[in-house]
């Protein structure tokens, strides 16, 4: 009756340290479960190991995740509005070439050179500024959508690296870093599919004063009850969904009225009732679209957590036990994806039928009701207008339906940066320059949460100024905790810890961190050269070569260092992987030598040397014991005894222990003190 030709559719809507998770069961039923990485914290989560969420009518979702946008569009002004100019062009110069072709036709019959030249060269003009008018509004489009998920990225990142340790380390309510990580990459480039396709509709908006001539032209022709479709109403084009559909929607339904009334007011019922529909539609596709959402994000956390672990998955083989893991995470993922591009699917052909099967009833319905008060043609007319109006509300509800799928990833994006952190930052804190490294416990109790024992409790300790103190003590008797409190990871429930004598919650806390240096017990070592790895604190100002070398001397890392390929240039891989262990340790060493703080922890710091690196990195740090305060988590004796006191921390206390109790070689000592003698 009437072709139209629809437009291509539109572009598709489109490190933290892992828990490694010993699994050593075969992949029986139950031993397949999905990691548990897809637990969302509440939105404003007042306490990060809180798990409830509540519930969120749709609307106010949709405002949040608009909100959240907000700042982000509004920095990008500058392209869209001119994004928007050039769609403004491209729709004027569309709603001139329509009729402009139409035209074509008569001056092709009666042929005029002069005037086929000029229509010709008006008509080429107009192609070229529709075409590069299109290109540029797409182009500042996907800038503004680009740049603003850009600045979401960052602002996300910056807020995840403000996270307590909490976030990262208690498993109830935490998010895995691969979820984590997908949410950054992957559900931030749909939030740039859903910006693009939001900003592509509103410009439509701009575009309903220029549409109104080149759509009249449209609709009046439809209107000829003859039905003759003219050559000019054979290009339409649906890429600027709103406006041109509310500049259709208001001409077909003044047509219909003109038509018949009555006919028209019960027409009217259908559109509040197709709009429920698209609307609970779209909150259906919005939930199974988080579900798909939240199924790449378990795949995602899985490779992240196996990946790195290949070394122990080979030699345990337990290739096809991940594989099955892998399948049944991947199988998962499938059935969400299959039912959100179902759902996809699904919502236009509904609408469709809805909308056809209502109008069936309501035309043949009124057609004995008005028992031949109108004619077949105007009956004809009336459905084509009715027809036509269809299509606006389709578009209307396939941009509503590319917001509700983009939604989700808005959502689990800014959820993770929704939270109040436990260490409260004062906002009246001090700096300090320098620091003697005196270092007081007093009376600290901790747990890490509610239901749990206390790890600490009642804890004294008073370390002077550039003294050495060791702590021994069995697993799990607290003693990294000791030292998470000292940095200010976690703050203790009651008592508190004074650096020269000043509360470290008085302190600014990037101030407090640069005071002390830190070798944990699982090395951290980041891709990039040795040297970047030494000279880490300095990695966005200028590394200190000098120091960088003087450090790895002492720390007995200088004659490996330079063996490798390219010396201190030498690129270490993801998380130093050429490296062996001892080597990554002394590596560490180095680093924490190169900051050359006041205070010093070493947890376990010595543990992979062989006997002569240890020996090495004990001289070294013998001297510096000279001029910082050492506290050393050892469980080898020989570093123990370096210490001038040492202390065993059990049932949340300490207890000084003496020379000859360590040196007595009693029977129960290595029992009690965790130590290897
Ligand atoms: N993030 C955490 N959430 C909950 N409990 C934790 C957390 N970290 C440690 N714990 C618990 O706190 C206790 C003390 O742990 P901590 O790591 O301080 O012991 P440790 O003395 O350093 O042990 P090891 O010598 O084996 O390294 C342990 O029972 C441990 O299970």
């Amino acid at each position: 009756m009437f072709l139209i030709l629809l437009s291509p559719p539109p572009p598709p809507l489109t490190f933290l340290k892992p828990k490694p998770k010993l699994l050593l069961l075969p992949p029986t039923k139950s031993s397949l479960k999905p990691l548990n990485s897809t637990k969302l914290p509440s939105p404003l989560p007042s306490n990060p190991t809180t798990t409830r969420k509540p519930h969120h009518h749709p609307l106010s979702q949709t405002r949040q995740s608009l909100n959240s946008l907000k700042p982000y569009l509004l920095s990008q002004a500058k392209p869209i509005l001119a994004g928007w100019l050039c769609g403004l062009v491209s729709v004027f110069s569309l709603s001139k070439l329509v009729p402009k072709v139409g035209k074509l036709s008569t001056v092709l019959t009666n042929v005029d050179a002069l005037r086929l030249r000029d229509e010709g060269l008006v008509l080429g003009a107009l192609v070229l500024a529709r075409l590069v008018a299109s290109y540029w509004q797409q182009a500042l489009l996907w800038d503004a959508a680009l740049n603003a998920v850009y600045r979401i990225r960052c602002y996300v990142f910056e807020r995840v690296l403000e996270r307590d340790l909490a976030f990262f380390e208690c498993g109830d309510g935490s998010i895995s870093a691969g979820d984590i990580a997908y949410r950054i990459t992957a559900e931030a480039a749909d939030v740039a599919d859903t910006v693009h396709a939001v900003l592509n509709v509103s410009e439509g908006f701009l575009c309903l004063f220029n549409l109104c001539h080149g759509c009249n032209v449209l609709y009046i022709r439809v209107y000829d009850t003859n039905l003759q479709v003219k050559p000019d109403i054979t290009c339409w084009d649906t890429k600027h969904t709103i406006v041109p559909s509310t500049m259709q929607l208001s001409a077909m339904a003044a047509q219909m009225l003109i038509i018949s009334p009555t006919l028209s007011l019960i027409s009217a019922v259908l559109i509040p009732c197709m709009a429920l529909v698209i609307a609970h539609l779209g909150e259906k596709l919005r939930k199974i679209s988080k579900e798909a959402n939240k199924s790449v994000a378990a795949l995602s956390a899985y490779l992240h957590e196996v990946l790195p672990a290949i070394l122990f998955v080979k030699a345990n083989n337990s290739e096809l036990c991940e594989s099955a893991r892998f399948r049944k995470l991947a199988h998962t993922n499938l059935s969400e994806q299959l039912n959100k591009k179902k759902m996809k699917a699904f919502i236009p052909q509904m609408i469709q039928s809805i909308y056809f099967g209502a109008l069936f009833a309501f035309c043949a319905g009124s057609l004995v009701v008005s028992s031949g008060s109108f004619d077949g043609c105007s009956m004809v007319s009336f459905v084509t207008s009715l027809v036509f109006s269809v299509e606006p509300i389709q578009g209307v509800g396939k941009a509503y339906n590319e917001w509700k799928q983009g939604e989700p990833a808005i959502e689990r994006l800014f959820d993770l940066t929704r939270f109040s952190s436990k260490v409260i930052l004062k906002l009246d804190v001090i700096d300090l320059d320098d620091v003697t490294g005196e270092v007081k416990f007093c009376d600290i109790s901790f747990r890490y949460g509610d239901n749990m024992p206390f790890v600490l409790n009642g804890l004294n300790l008073h370390i002077k100024a550039g003294e050495t103190i060791a702590l021994v003590g069995p697993s799990g008797g607290g003693k990294s905790t000791l030292v998470k409190l000292l940095l200010r990871l976690y703050d203790p429930l009651s008592g508190c810890i004074l650096i020269d004598n000043h509360n470290i919650q008085d302190i600014r806390l990037d101030n407090l961190r640069r005071h002390i240096s830190f070798v944990s017990q699982d090395i951290t070592l980041f891709s990039g050269s040795v040297a970047e790895n030494i000279g880490y604190r300095d990695l966005m100002s200028k590394i200190d070569m000098e120091r960088v070398e003087h450090a790895a001397r002492t720390a007995n890392a200088d004659e490996f260092i330079r063996k490798l390929p390219e010396g201190y240039k030498t690129n270490i891989g993801p998380r130093g992987s050429i490296l062996s262990g001892g080597q990554k340790q002394r590596l560490a060493l180095a680093r924490a030598l190169y900051q050359n703080s006041s205070i010093l922890i070493l947890d376990e710091a010595t543990s992979a040397l062989d006997s002569r690196s240890e020996l090495l990195v004990r001289q070294a740090v013998e001297r510096m014991m000279e001029n910082h305060t050492v506290l050393v988590i050892a469980h080898r004796l020989e570093t123990v005894l370096m210490a001038k006191r040492v202390f065993l921390l059990r049932d949340g206390k300490l207890e000084e222990l003496t020379r000859s109790t360590l040196l007595g070689g009693h029977h129960d000592l290595a029992a009690s003190t965790g130590l290897v003698i």
